[in-house]
């Protein structure tokens, strides 16, 4: 039989006990074929059932969960989803081995049962269907890749057709538009297994926040490393490195902002010293993903780290509290008129600019698109003070549905974020595209000014985001 695996991260707030560690490891398969770099199953597991943490201060602690996937390789590599999931919690309960086994039986049915229930109640379509998905919607998926360059691309259709496997899907295509596998030796299997890590470390309960998301970002990015400014500078590694912290952004968000985890007090905010707490733990996630992958095990340590850094610099920029700091440093470059784009520093800054028009620029797509993500991101916000407000909280800006409407959030975010953002960006590339980001949010901004009170959220269908939370 021949095995996969997809490993969601659990984040926790205190070290975990070395055994419990190696008991997770010690996972044996019955399985005997060996699929990922001549490593046995048992082998695998053992190595990433490992912590992973940040080496200079080791806080930043990550635990993998093994979610070992039995089924049918050749479908896994064309990103389909049909497998078996197998819980492993039972092999923690200290049982004799009969009894375990029972239990284990037990468990991989409920869990089985409960990824179907679950798949079922979402709305997507079982690991039984998938076959129907390969022939039809893949054909298509495919077709629509071919344009995957142009502003107009339809995020939520290519979701559709892929069973929400875009973000797979998608990345690999531009990495190898890019030929980067071949470019750094990538093993294709490695890259598969990692992207398919990072789609689901996203969670697909969040409105906005989720993988959908950060394939729409992944997308944009790409159509900005095509501006001449940067096609004709940046290296293989700024490409690399561009496509992975668009894919990596937002791993793992809560689907609650940063004030929200401060005020409840959340190990996260202390982890991270209330400092972009959420943009840390996308990048020490994507790292722990990263290394855990193994992807870019074979190449220099040193190449490995400076990656790293560079990609935490991107990920840390994408703090929208930041937002004047990076704008005022980028105009004033402009008005020097002294970037130099052979520069790495100066390409680094360019690459941040770029992830951070790419993460934000939503209101800038062709109307149909963008009042999608407009709704998306209003429930995210909304359920946000729901939860806030049943406990009796302070509920955050823009978090109240009661005194707030999609238009309303849209017209301030375009004037006072997006807007200044998407000049300065067009006044450095200065061509087609970037122009017309600035026309269809400049319809955008008048739509939303003439939707007036009517768009209130609690009576707004969203049809467009990726799954419906329970209860909606
Ligand atoms: N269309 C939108 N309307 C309002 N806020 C948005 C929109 N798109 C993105 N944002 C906000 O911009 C932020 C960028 O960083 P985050 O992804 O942390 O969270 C994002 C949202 O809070």
């Amino acid at each position: 039989m021949e095995v996969c695996y997809q490993l969601p991260v659990l984040a926790l707030d205190r070290a975990v006990p070395k055994h419990v560690l190696s008991r997770r490891g010690a996972i044996s398969l019955t399985s005997s074929s060996c699929l990922f770099g001549g490593r046995s199953p048992r082998q695998l597991s053992k190595r990433r059932g490992a912590i992973s943490y940040d080496s200079i201060d080791q806080t930043a602690l990550y635990i993998r969960m093994l979610d070992v996937r039995l089924g049918n390789f050749r479908s896994e590599i064309r990103g389909s989803t049909s497998h078996l999931c197998v819980d492993f919690r039972s092999l923690h309960s200290g049982e004799s081995e009969d009894h375990a086994s029972n239990r284990k039986q037990r468990s991989k049915l409920s869990l089985q049962m409960y990824l179907q229930c679950s798949r079922s109640f979402h709305g997507t379509l079982t690991f039984r269907h998938l076959h129907l998905l390969d022939q039809v919607y893949y054909g298509q998926a495919k077709c629509m890749l071919q344009r995957v360059g142009t502003w107009n691309f339809d995020i939520f259709l290519f979701d559709r057709l892929t069973n929400g496997e875009s973000l797979v899907c998608l990345t690999l295509e531009l990495f190898c538009k890019y030929g980067l596998i071949e470019l750094f030796g990538l093993d294709p299997l490695r890259l598969h297994s990692f992207l398919v890590r990072i789609q689901e470390g996203y969670r697909s309960r969040n409105p906005y926040h989720n993988s959908l998301h950060a394939a729409d970002v992944t997308q944009a990015m790409y159509c900005y490393l095509q501006e001449p400014k940067l096609s004709e500078s940046l290296t293989s590694w700024d490409i690399l490195l561009a496509l992975l912290a668009a894919a990596t952004h937002d791993l793992e968000h809560p689907g609650v902002n940063q004030n929200f985890l401060l005020k409840n007090d959340h190990f996260l905010a202390s982890l991270y010293q209330k400092n972009s707490v959420l943009e840390n733990h996308h990048w020490k996630s994507a790292l722990s993903h990263l290394r855990e992958s193994g992807l870019l095990s074979h190449l220099p340590i040193e190449d490995r780290h400076r990656m790293e850094e560079r990609l935490g610099s991107l990920i840390l920029a994408t703090d929208i509290s930041r937002q004047n700091e990076f704008l005022s440093r980028f105009k004033a470059h402009l008005d020097r008129k002294d970037l130099n784009m052979s520069s790495p520093e100066h390409r680094q800054f360019i690459l941040q600019m770029a992830l951070k028009c790419a993460d934000i620029c939503n209101p800038c797509r062709p109307n149909s698109l963008s009042t999608c993500w407009s709704h998306c991101v209003t429930k995210e916000f909304f359920q946000q003070g729901d939860v806030e407000r049943a406990h009796r909280h302070d509920v955050s800006p823009l978090c109240d549905r009661h005194s707030n409407s999609v238009a309303i959030i849209q017209k301030s975010f375009i004037s006072y974020v997006v807007e200044p953002l998407f000049v300065q960006w067009a006044r450095f590339c200065d061509t087609p595209l970037s122009h017309c980001m600035l026309g269809y949010m400049k319809q955008n901004k008048k739509y939303w000014s003439n939707a007036g009170q009517e768009d209130l959220m609690d009576n707004a269908q969203t049809t467009c985001c990726k799954v419906l939370p329970r209860g909606t």
